[in-house]
């Protein structure tokens, strides 16, 4: 019977495929067959054994099989779940304060300059681009206060290709920088106008998120405001929560009528299941039931905890809580923009838990490679589209190859395709990652004129 052309297989790729299940953090699938339809989903998965009988099923010739090379293969691609755009000027830089004081002498004053359409593009270009070299096909982001710039840093998202959500900070309080704030109406109006500017525009993998910087610069009144945006608009949301001890403090302060942190958020409808809150660090067992129940996620950002001595986050206990988490970079508290460095970062706060416990169980290195792709997608609420290789899904992957020219690991005969994995986690950068697809697309390497 012939089959219509909607299930036709646009792509198709042999080799190995890495990725992770619910129940493996590492899923190791050697001599495979992937097909990817014109939607850029994955439309089989199936035994390289196989082969002839899937070429009759999804119409494609054996001629068009592109097939990997030996020691190559695809890993999902990473989920960056906290990342600022506007901070990446500087990331690498300016790491000598604690958060509440390298907010107000590095960060703000950065921000403010947004407002400026050259200085944005600049930035947000080199950011994209940046971060999809090295695996980000995914990455939810937090713009500034400047609705124009941020819909902008949504337009060069799509432009590049890259899947993303993104937010147009909103703060009414700032008493440090007093030219870097909204006011209350004015931040509500002009939420209004980026989400609907936004998704008038109808990009296909970049999405409005709400952004209520942290509570601390919010009014009760915005953040009362945004939970309603959010909740009539069914949008994600993103915040900060319990970064550092201090701000904990200063929280507690500033809202007496709540019993938590956590509580500020879900006293004005901003604790939901398209929730995801950055850090995390001092959180209580009953904070974290609060997420669980709520179904918000947390995003892990270990290089920023460690550059400003924020914390440690304890992943094994968010696992055990069972809340959803993700991984993040958090430029430019944290300086890399690369989620290999967060893995390694994380491999780091988890030992060094070890080193102040000794019965303490690690998070092992598998864990951490299902933390930034399919933990990241679920903390986004993507992981019915993105996270793994499982049919149906959205084809979002990285091609490894151990043995370009200028590597940065060596790999022996005895490597295995475990050992690889865990060596280009370990020791790999963005020469290594030589093709990065999107919904199918591929958008690394850049087009010439990019
Ligand atoms: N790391 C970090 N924490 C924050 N808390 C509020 N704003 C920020 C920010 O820009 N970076
Ligand atoms: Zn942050």
């Amino acid at each position: 019977m012939l089959r219509s052309n909607e299930s036709r297989a646009e792509k198709v790729f042999r080799g190995t495929f890495v990725h992770s299940t619910q129940n493996e953090a590492v899923q190791i699938l050697e001599d495979t067959v992937l097909g990817v339809d014109k939607e850029g989903k994955i439309s089989f998965l199936g035994r390289a054994d196989e082969v002839k009988q899937l070429s009759q099923t999804w119409e494609f010739q054996l001629s068009d099989i592109r097939q990997l090379k030996q020691g190559e293969f695809f890993m999902p691609g990473m989920v960056d779940t906290h990342i600022h755009a506007p901070q990446y000027s500087y990331a690498g830089t300016a790491l000598d304060l604690p958060l509440l004081q390298w907010l107000n002498k590095y960060t703000f004053p950065v921000e403010k300059q947004y407002r400026n359409a050259k200085f944005a593009e600049d930035t947000y270009t080199k950011v994209v681009k940046r971060t999809l070299k090295n695996g980000t096909t995914t990455a939810c982001y937090f713009a500034t206060i400047h609705t124009d710039t941020s819909l902008l840093l949504g337009e060069i998202a799509d432009r590049f290709g890259q899947r993303a959500l993104v937010g147009k900070v909103c703060m009414d309080r700032n008493e440090a920088v007093i030219d870097y704030k909204e006011s209350t109406k004015e931040s509500v109006e002009e939420t209004k106008r980026f989400i609907y500017e936004l998704l008038k525009r109808k990009y296909p993998q970049v999405k409005p998120i709400i952004t209520p910087r942290f509570a601390p610069s919010c009014s009760e009144e915005l953040l009362h405001s945004l939970g309603q945006i959010a909740k009539s608009n069914d949008l994600h949301i993103q915040s900060h929560i319990s970064e550092n001890r201090e701000e904990v403090a200063l929280v507690k302060n500033m809202f007496p009528a709540c019993s938590s942190y956590t509580d500020v958020y879900r006293e004005y409808n901003l604790l939901t299941s398209k929730t995801v809150m950055a850090h995390g660090c001092h959180l209580t067992d009953k904070e974290l039931e609060m997420f669980k129940t709520s179904g918000a996620a947390i995003s892990h950002c270990p290089n920023s905890n460690i550059s400003l001595c924020s914390g440690m986050l304890d992943v094994r206990r968010v696992l055990k809580h069972n809340v959803k988490l993700g991984l993040g970079t958090d430029v430019a508290g944290g300086y890399s923009p690369s989620m290999l460095d967060a893995i390694r970062r994380a491999l780091d706060t988890s030992k060094a838990l070890k080193i102040q416990n000794p019965g303490y169980e690690t998070v092992s290195y598998k864990e951490f490679f299902r933390l930034s792709t399919l933990g990241g997608s679920q903390a986004l609420s993507l992981d019915d589209t993105i996270g793994n290789f499982e049919v149906g899904k959205d084809f979002d992957a990285v091609l490894i190859s151990p043995s370009v020219p200028d590597s940065p690991f060596d790999v022996f005969e005895s490597d295995t395709t475990e050992n690889i994995l865990e060596k280009f986690l370990n020791l790999g950068d963005d020469r290594n990652i030589v093709e990065v697809y999107v919904a199918g697309n591929r958008v690394v390497p850049f087009e010439k004129s990019a």
